[in-house]
Parts: C-alpha cells; sequence; structure tokens
C-alpha cells in the first residue's frame, strides 16, 4: 500500500467523532410508477464506513444519487451534519459529500493533477477576476492548490504519475485518482460507488486499506460494492436493500447471519442450489452409495 503516513492526519473535512455526519430519513424515490427506493433511513456516523448492498436493481445508485442531490427524493428528507441538503449536486459537493461514480468519471485528456484539480473547484475562494488578472492572490492560491493536489495524489500512490494522461492510467489506477479527486473537495462524507468494480484481488486489498487511511483521516464513508469479502472486511455496519426498501442492518456478523439476506441476497449467485431437505437427500445418497453395494440382492451385473 502506498499510503503516505505524513498525511494521515485529520482531513480538513474531518467531523467529531461519534457525530452524525449524515441522516437520510424516510428517503424514497420514484420514477413515474416505479418506487426504486422506498422510505429508507440510514445515518452515517463520523469514524464510521457504513455499507449498502443489494441484488442489482435494489436501488443503491438511486439512493446515492438522493444522496448527493443529483435526484431529489419524491419523499423524505437528507441531512449533512444537521443541515438539509440542497437540491443540487454542486451545492451538496460545496456543503461537504463527495463521490465516486459506478463507471468512472475522469477528464481522460487531461493529466492526473489536473483532474484533482479539477476536484478542489468547490475549495478555491479565486474569482473569475482574480484569474483573469493573475494576481499574487491568484498565485497563491493556485500553489497552495497544487501542494495539495500533489499531497493526495502522494495518499492515492499517484504522486509519480501526476502528468500523465488519466486516459493513459491502468483501470485499478483510474480508480484510486477518481477517489483522490472527490477527496480534494475536502468532504466530510465520501460515498463510493462500486470502488472495486473490474479490479484484481491485490488492486481490491489495496482500495480497503485506502479507505481505511481515508477513515483514519476522519472522513465517513458510505460505499456500495458488489465484493461481500471486500464490504465484510470494512464496515463497520452495513445495510441491505432489497426491492428499494432496507431490507436489514447491522454489523457483518448479523447480516451475513441473517437468513433474509442469505436467501435474497448471499444465496442470489446460487439461486438453483438446492435447499437443505435436497441437500440431505444427497448426502444420504452419496453416503448409502459410499457402502458396499455388491451384497445388494439384483444388482451384481448392474456394474
Ligand atoms: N432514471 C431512472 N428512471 C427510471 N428508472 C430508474 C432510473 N434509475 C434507476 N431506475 C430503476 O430503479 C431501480 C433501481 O436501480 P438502481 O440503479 O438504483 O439499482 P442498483 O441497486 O444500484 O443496481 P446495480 O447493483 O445493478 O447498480 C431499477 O429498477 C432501475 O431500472
Amino acid at each position: 500500500m502506498t499510503t503516505d503516513t505524513t498525511t494521515r492526519g485529520a482531513a480538513p473535512g474531518a467531523s467529531a467523532p461519534g457525530e452524525a455526519v449524515l441522516d437520510a430519513r424516510g428517503v424514497t424515490m420514484r420514477f413515474g410508477g416505479l418506487t426504486a427506493v422506498r422510505n429508507v433511513d440510514l445515518t452515517v456516523n463520523s469514524g464510521e464506513i457504513v455499507g449498502l448492498i443489494g441484488p442489482n436493481g435494489a436501488g443503491k445508485t438511486t439512493f446515492f444519487n438522493c444522496l448527493t442531490g443529483l435526484y431529489v427524493p419524491t419523499e423524505g428528507e437528507v441531512r449533512y451534519k444537521g443541515a438539509v441538503l440542497p437540491p443540487k449536486s454542486f451545492k451538496v459537493t460545496a456543503a461537504g459529500i463527495a463521490r465516486t461514480f459506478q463507471n468512472i468519471r475522469l477528464f481522460a485528456n487531461m493529466t492526473v493533477l489536473e483532474n484533482v484539480l479539477v476536484g478542489r473547484h468547490t475549495r478555491t475562494k479565486e474569482g473569475l477576476w482574480s484569474a483573469l488578472l493573475r494576481g499574487p492572490g491568484f498565485h497563491r492560491a493556485e500553489a497552495a492548490s497544487r501542494a495539495r493536489a500533489m499531497e493526495l495524489l502522494r495518499f492515492v500512490g499517484l504522486d509519480g504519475k501526476a502528468e500523465h494522461l488519466a486516459r493513459n492510467l491502468p483501470y485499478g489506477e483510474q480508480r484510486k485518482l477518481e477517489i483522490a479527486r472527490a477527496l480534494a473537495s475536502e468532504p466530510g462524507l465520501l460515498l463510493l460507488d462500486e470502488p472495486t468494480a473490474g479490479m484484481n484481488p491485490q488492486e481490491t486489498r489495496a482500495t480497503e486499506e485506502l479507505v481505511f487511511a481515508i477513515r483514519d483521516q476522519g472522513i465517513a464513508v458510505l460505499v456500495i460494492e458488489h465484493d461481500m469479502r471486500f464490504i465484510f472486511n470494512l464496515c463497520d455496519r452495513v445495510a441491505v436493500l432489497v426491492q428499494g426498501e432496507k431490507l436489514v442492518e447491522g454489523d457483518s456478523a448479523t447480516v451475513q447471519g441473517d437468513e433474509r439476506v442469505v436467501a435474497a441476497y448471499l444465496g442470489e449467485p446460487f439461486e438453483n442450489a438446492p435447499g437443505a431437505e435436497e441437500v440431505a437427500e444427497v448426502e444420504a445418497a452419496e453416503a448409502h452409495a459410499d457402502t458396499p453395494q455388491d451384497a445388494a440382492p439384483g444388482k451384481e451385473n448392474d456394474r
């Protein structure tokens, strides 16, 4: 893991321990006749990594979009550090919530450093005139922004590639760059939408460590992911959405042991797997097959 420990102090957007950073209540999102998210409550406290899991189409990304101002929920309320969120994504980012997307959304023809600098625009006070006149204030702000962007690139292990074009980075590094760009807005809450999708096991492990390091800086994290091992290793709490509703919420052991989750989600890849009775029948048949059959009447010629 390439995390630079010199950047491990509290992040600018860090919150007091135990503070409710995100408080979503009764969030419902309807698209015409389809209710994609129904009456979902979710809190994320400072210092926490919370997972959001559920089968495809369960409403996870729609819920994220309701948290980040991309959608205005049909019903319900989302608060960030006690204040109701404005219904515009750039205002949500300015308030302190940053996100990455399921499909990577980098500026492919810009450099790695430029991508992170773009992420800093909500924290840059210099206005249009300052940029046009390029006075000393502008140069100071620009130097500070570049220094912070380089610090973030060091944090995710991409400082050696600052001048590379984003499109030339390998896939796993593009995902890291997305995270660095999100961190550039100095959030108090980071939302990660499938951060390990398409990654190999080493990249997934490195992402896990990166998320822990982000949490250690005082940034709360809410993560959607289909990789269960990643989620259960990483998260303090996990909420399960099924058909738009929150089915269960709890620590990893609680969620993993919940039969409804096993049935609705964890069991899904094995949808056609035999039930307990069928397993017992097969085991009995196998045990029977292992016993010598030669003595069975009428079976001598069956082999
Ligand atoms: N803009 C939209 N208009 C209409 N229906 C939508 C829209 N966005 C999502 N949906 C529907 O809402 C439901 C939830 O979709 P969503 O993408 O939130 O699920 P998800 O849990 O993120 O799925 P996945 O794990 O596959 O990404 C789906 O039935 C989807 O087709």
